[in-house]
């Protein structure tokens, strides 16, 4: 692979594009704590990109950075060609970023359904007296949403719990949900806070199949982090490796798998 070329097919034939993201140099400190020191790495459009490293390495501190609630003391993020500002989450939203979290982040007492339209607050632009005073455009974009949100859950195969309360469902359900409410937001980046934690053996491979599935077929730019090396390794086009804060290894899997620093801080040891 040319890392400077435009755009490349990968071996399964999905394209990778351009830069979408590039972070320069970024350094992020909470106090006299480095959570990141000085890190550069780029996320091309249509790619999976894995994020690892052992715990405190600074993974998550990243994906702050990345969807842009972190704004580091130094070094800059380019989104889509253009220094990103410091931000507000709604503008982030807006920008096209939307994540999940390690740890579930959804309204447990309402429905499925419910949740996953939070997922598209930010394109119901119609406000309260627009509404009263032109009904029209309120229930044409109500119609879209609803749209948009249908194919998601047919996509994701959660039709049958739409009317579920959320806190009824098993974990893995609910993953699945978030992931749905996540794509409600039609992003183009998506960024995953540790997928597969809690899951056994099946629900992973169903969350597997349903990332490849969202990057195939809406051509969705995914971020995530990961502590399962089988599921890194099988998904992810390239790896940016962490440790104490630093990059210590970025490349494709193979790349990584043989890269000796990153061997002995983290795949040549245990870990969960
Ligand atoms: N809000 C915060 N305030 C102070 N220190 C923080 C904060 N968030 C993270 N840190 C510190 O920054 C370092 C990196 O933490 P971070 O959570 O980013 O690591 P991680 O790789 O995601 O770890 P894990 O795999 O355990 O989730 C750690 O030393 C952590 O204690």
């Amino acid at each position: 692979m040319n890392a400077m070329a435009d755009s490349y097919v990968t071996e399964d034939g999905r394209t990778i594009g351009g830069v979408l993201m590039d972070l320069r140099e970024i350094t992020l400190r909470f106090g006299g704590v480095e959570a990141i020191k000085n890190i550069s790495f780029d996320i091309r459009e249509g790619e999976i990109r894995a994020i690892i490293g052992p715990n405190g390495a600074g993974k998550s501190s990243m994906l702050n950075v990345i969807s842009g609630f972190y704004k580091p003391q130094e070094g800059e993020v380019y989104f889509r060609g253009a220094l990103r500002p410091a931000m507000k989450p709604y503008q982030v939203a807006r920008q096209g970023i939307a994540r999940t979290f390690q740890n579930i982040a959804l309204f447990e007492g309402m429905t499925v359904l419910d949740n996953i339209m939070t997922g598209r607050l930010n394109y119901m632009k119609a406000g309260i007296i627009k509404q009263a005073i032109w009904k029209g455009a309120a229930e044409r974009e109500e119609i879209e949403n609803r749209a948009h949100v249908e194919r998601v859950i047919d996509f994701l195969d959660i039709q049958a719990i739409r009317k579920t309360p959320v806190g009824r469902l098993p974990y893995g359900l609910k993953k699945r949900v978030e992931l749905a409410r996540a794509l409600a937001a039609d992003p183009k980046l998506l960024l995953l806070d540790e997928p597969m934690a809690g899951m056994n053996v099946e629900e992973k491979e169903d969350m597997s199949r349903f990332i490849l599935d969202v990057n195939d077929e809406f051509g969705t730019t995914i971020a995530l982090i990961e502590h399962d090396m089988g599921v890194v390794m099988d998904l992810s086009d390239r790896v940016v490796v962490m440790d104490y804060g630093r990059k210590i290894g970025d490349g494709t899997p193979d790349e990584v798998r043989g890269n000796q620093e990153v061997i002995d801080a983290y795949l040549g040891v245990a870990h969960d």
